[in-house]
């Protein structure tokens, strides 16, 4: 199969191409990144490279467009195209459609040809995209360097209308736009083509998401396509005016954004975008929101992904083991995605947090008043995505009629809203517009049930337009004469089977079967013969098709005409149905956090200025509802007990694999997490002095994936904490230091633990296997040693899972590796190891016996001549004072 690259091809004698392969060549042209979906006749037709991959991508058969097979093609069905564009844009694609722009019937030359929209990942709107999943298209702009740096970063979700910016300042600014986005995780990255290397390759050879990535894109793994842009986009001078003109504001104060302008030129630069990819009308994209990152409490991607906030750990795992789905119990969409946002950016504020855990006490108190509002939001859609759909021209008469439907419920919510005292309840209720206007309108103007598409007509209710009403009476009763035709037609010429029979391209006729043929009067014209039967008309007939199509095509036009209207009174109203949905998005999830305080039990958390976390009788959330699910063990509750300004201020927690000391780390941070975004919590009783950022160290992340070592990822990890955590910081660190040698390791967490506790003083969770590390407790006068218990029973450990003071005394690896299923042979090996090992260190034995010990015991294992011995004895020729001597033989032995 030839596989010539398009530029080879493009530099062939144009003269030797076929016209349609020249429009190809000049559509490809001008989007060389894009797969070039160019449409003939009933086809989308790929052409060469871009028809090798796609047939390869979505298994379509390729064929050749010659003989010879040069010019690989493949083609999908016009009809059917969405879904395969779908599944491209999926895996990061970038699709441009080359439409026919004439009617081929009507032209006698090849038809013209025109690209009339590029479909990107950022700018489609996914079908199977989940309610509580957004589609951020994100931009990234930078200026300035070093101190003085500013990185902006503005994110548009298309199928909500969501346009958001933010901003950060000096050297680490570049590092904190990357981490934010790798929290966001956008789907398309879009920005200036030289900023993240080379001018010549930009960041990634971007095109079609094959991203190759560098080490100025750590952290960026996730976003499928980024897509680089001229420079000049990015400038102060282009993308600021743009985006004010795009707003119809004078300045960049209209919108909160004064003193942001690396904010701005990204928000500029995503509205050149979409309009460069011909998205259409962007009239819902009529206001933008600047957010501080400073106001919520911190989680960088590391933890978001760490502690499987919305997402499993590694992706195509259950999304039950996610925070966002033990927490989701909300009856809308809108509702879903701000739980999901505010698991992601939970509240710093006092008072905000207390605001809304005033109104999740109230709900939660009264079952009666909280059912009430849950159930008026049960038919309640999604607002924002049915308004992004009649703004993007894709929403047909049904879809605006649902729309009406949630707008009816909208009042009801008020209602049930305005029962509740609590001032969160209170501004809710009174800034919910119920936009009672919208819905007359759209009820008013739009049939009951109006059908899917125009086609059929009786999309806009009878008594809205009067021509309307007067075409649709005149094609009634240009039926029912046709009925009366029809019916003295049959007495005329006494044929009892004539009938009067429609289709599209004959219009109206009198069919009679060939038997009866000989009976038709002169008068009928003669219009097509089948094979049984023939189609006659008359002049009268004729009369009467032209006035009833007429008036058909008239009331199509004018149907079409009044929804126009409709949709741009609805549009023209998208920033009143936008905050409606946000407010809706708000009271729900309150409502969620009060059912699930009600329904679980949980209390209210205590949230001060200070320096106190304190948990009693704690649960994890996730593993406890698991747990629940499955009718396993109960879950074993602990409490925490820390204060970074007066009292312990790190916590070193030993005990054996698997005792449970990870889930008592992350239950830390969840129910801290919880509790800033107002939600109750699963624990006796909390107070929590604010944290300002979460920071975590567990397990091995899939950076490895990235090319760095385990050991590595985690020392990255580690700097970030101790350079930047305060003393309002939670610091979790699991098993730090294991990926190197041991007294590497142990020597780095010793320091690292000091360094905590002495110089930065966050309140710190230290699970770690280094028993030795638990001596740090006699000189750091504010750390405490706990340790997850078990149970020594004769058939092995039981794991007690509570968190009791005081060291492990032992770390029983041995024995867990045995419940884990390790040969007999193995484990009795290791044991024999691990005692050289102890008495080893415990003697006073000097290094070099030692060394010499220990490798003696490696190679000739002592206990081999206790196990011959044991084996050349018949126990039943023995008395019972000989098996003892020779018990007491092989234990001095032992201990020799
Ligand atoms: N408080 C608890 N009550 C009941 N089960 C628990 C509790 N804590 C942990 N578990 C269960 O014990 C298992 C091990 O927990 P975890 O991973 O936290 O142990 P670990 O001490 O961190 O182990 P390792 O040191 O090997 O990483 C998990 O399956 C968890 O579900």
């Amino acid at each position: 199969m030839a596989t010539e690259t398009i530029n080879e091809i493009a530099g062939m004698d144009a003269a030797s191409l076929t016209p349609v392969m020249r429009q190809y060549f000049a559509a490809k042209q001008q989007y060389p990144d894009c797969l070039m979906f160019c449409r003939i006749g009933d086809f989308y037709e790929l052409f060469y490279d871009d028809a090798i991959l796609v047939a390869r991508e979505l298994q379509l058969t390729l064929t050749a467009r010659d003989r010879e097979k040069k010019q690989p093609m493949c083609g999908v069905p016009y009809h059917a195209a969405e879904i395969y564009l779908q599944r491209l844009l999926r895996k990061g694609y970038r699709i441009a459609l080359c439409e026919q722009m004439e009617d081929p019937k009507t032209v006698k030359t090849i038809v013209r040809r025109e690209v009339t929209r590029v479909l990107t990942p950022g700018t489609s709107l996914d079908p199977s995209l989940s309610p509580e999943q957004s589609n951020y298209l994100a931009s990234i702009a930078m200026i300035g360097t070093g101190n003085t740096a500013k990185a902006g970063l503005a994110l548009l979700d298309l199928s909500t209308g969501e346009f958001r910016a933010t901003e950060f300042s000096g050297a680490s600014a570049w590092a904190a736009a990357i981490d934010e986005l790798g929290r966001i995780r956008p789907v398309e990255l879009v920005h200036a083509s030289g900023l993240f290397g080379p001018a010549s390759g930009g960041l990634l050879t971007a095109k079609n998401g094959n991203a190759e990535s560098s080490e100025d894109s750590a952290g960026l793994e996730y976003i499928r396509t980024r897509t680089p842009v001229e420079e000049w986009v990015f400038t102060g001078d282009y993308a600021l005016p743009l985006l004010t003109g795009h707003l119809h504001v004078h300045s960049l104060d209209g919108i909160g954004m004064g003193g942001h302008e690396s904010a701005a030129i990204a928000s500029g630069a995503l509205i050149h975008y979409m309009r460069a990819t011909k998205q259409g009308a962007l009239e819902h994209i009529d206001g933008i929101r600047y957010y501080e990152r400073s106001t919520c409490l911190e989680l960088d991607s590391v933890s978001v992904r760490n502690l499987e906030l919305v997402d499993p750990l590694f992706s195509g795992e259950s999304v039950q083991t996610t925070l966002f789905h033990t927490l989701e119990a909300c009856s809308t969409p809108m509702g879903k995605r701000l739980l999901r946002a505010t698991l992601l950016r939970p509240s710093n504020e006092l008072a905000e947090i207390n605001a809304r855990l005033d109104a999740v006490a109230e709900a939660t108190a009264d079952l009666r008043k909280r059912e009430g509002l849950r159930r008026s939001m049960d038919g309640v859609l999604d607002l924002e995505r049915l308004l992004g759909r009649v703004a993007l021209d894709s929403a047909g008469p049904r879809e605006v009629m649902s729309l009406a439907a949630t707008l009816g419920c909208l009042p009801g919510v008020a209602l049930a809203d305005k029962a509740f005292e609590s001032a969160r309840w209170r501004e809710l209720a009174a800034a919910l517009d119920p936009l009672e206007d919208l819905h007359y309108a759209i009820v008013k103007t739009l049939a009951d049930e109006p059908p899917i598409t125009f086609a059929d007509g009786g999309v806009i209710r009878a008594g809205v337009d009067a021509e309307l009403d007067e075409l649709r009476e005149l094609s009634r009763s240009g039926r029912q004469a046709l009925i009366t035709i029809e019916e003295r037609e049959r007495q005329r010429t006494g044929i009892g089977s004539l009938k009067v029979r429609f289709n599209s391209v004959f219009g109206y006729y009198l069919e009679v079967t060939k038997a009866n043929a000989k009976s038709v009067p002169a008068d009928y014209e003669r219009k097509q013969t089948l094979v049984n039967a023939e189609r006659f008309t008359t002049p009268e007939l004729k009369d009467y098709e032209t006035k009833i199509l007429t008036a058909q095509e008239r009331s199509g036009e004018i149907e079409r005409r009044i929804f126009a209207e409709l949709r741009a009174e609805l549009l023209a109203n998208a920033g009143r149905i936008r905050e409606t949905a946000r407010r809706i998005a708000e009271i729900d999830m309150l409502g969620c956090f009060a059912h699930l305080a009600a329904l679980r039990g949980w209390t209210r958390p205590l949230i001060e200025d200070s320096g106190v976390l304190e948990f009693v009788q704690a649960r994890h959330p996730v593993v406890e509802r698991r747990m629940e699910e499955s009718g396993s063990r109960r879950f074993v509750p602990n409490s925490v007990h820390l204060d970074a300004d007066a009292g312990p201020a790190v916590l070193l927690i030993t005990g054996p694999n698997m005792g449970g000391k990870s889930t008592y780390l992350r239950q830390t941070a969840l129910l801290v997490i919880m509790a800033q975004c107002g939600c109750f919590v699963p624990a006796e009783r909390m107070t929590l002095g604010l944290v300002d950022r979460i920071y975590t160290r567990i397990g091995a992340s899939d950076n490895v994936a990235r090319g760095r070592s385990t050991f590595m990822v985690e020392m990255t990890e580690t700097a970030a904490i101790l350079n930047t955590a305060t003393a309002r910081s939670l610091v979790l660190l699991d098993e730090m230091g294991r990926g190197t040698a041991t007294y590497d390791g142990l020597s780095l967490a010793w320091a690292t633990v000091e360094h905590l506790h002495d110089r930065i003083g966050a309140r710190t969770l230290f699970a770690t296997h280094y028993h030795e590390l638990t001596m740090l407790s006699e000189q750091l006068v504010r750390l405490r040693n706990l340790r997850v218990t078990v149970k020594e029973t004769p058939s092995g450990i039981v794991f007690l899972h509570s968190v009791e003071a005081g060291p492990a005394s032992k770390s029983y690896g041995i024995e867990v590796a045995k419940l884990a299923g390790l040969p007999a042979a193995v484990i009795s090996r290791a044991r024999d190891v691990l005692k050289v090992h102890e008495r080893v260190e415990s003697s006073a034995l000097r290094p070099a016996q030692a060394k010499e010990q220990m490798q003696m015991t490696m190679f000739t294992p002592l206990s081999q001549r206790i196990v011959d011995r044991l084996g050349e004895v018949d126990v039943d020729e023995m008395t019972p004072r000989e098996a003892l001597n020779l018990l007491a033989d092989l234990q001095r032995e032992l201990k020799a």
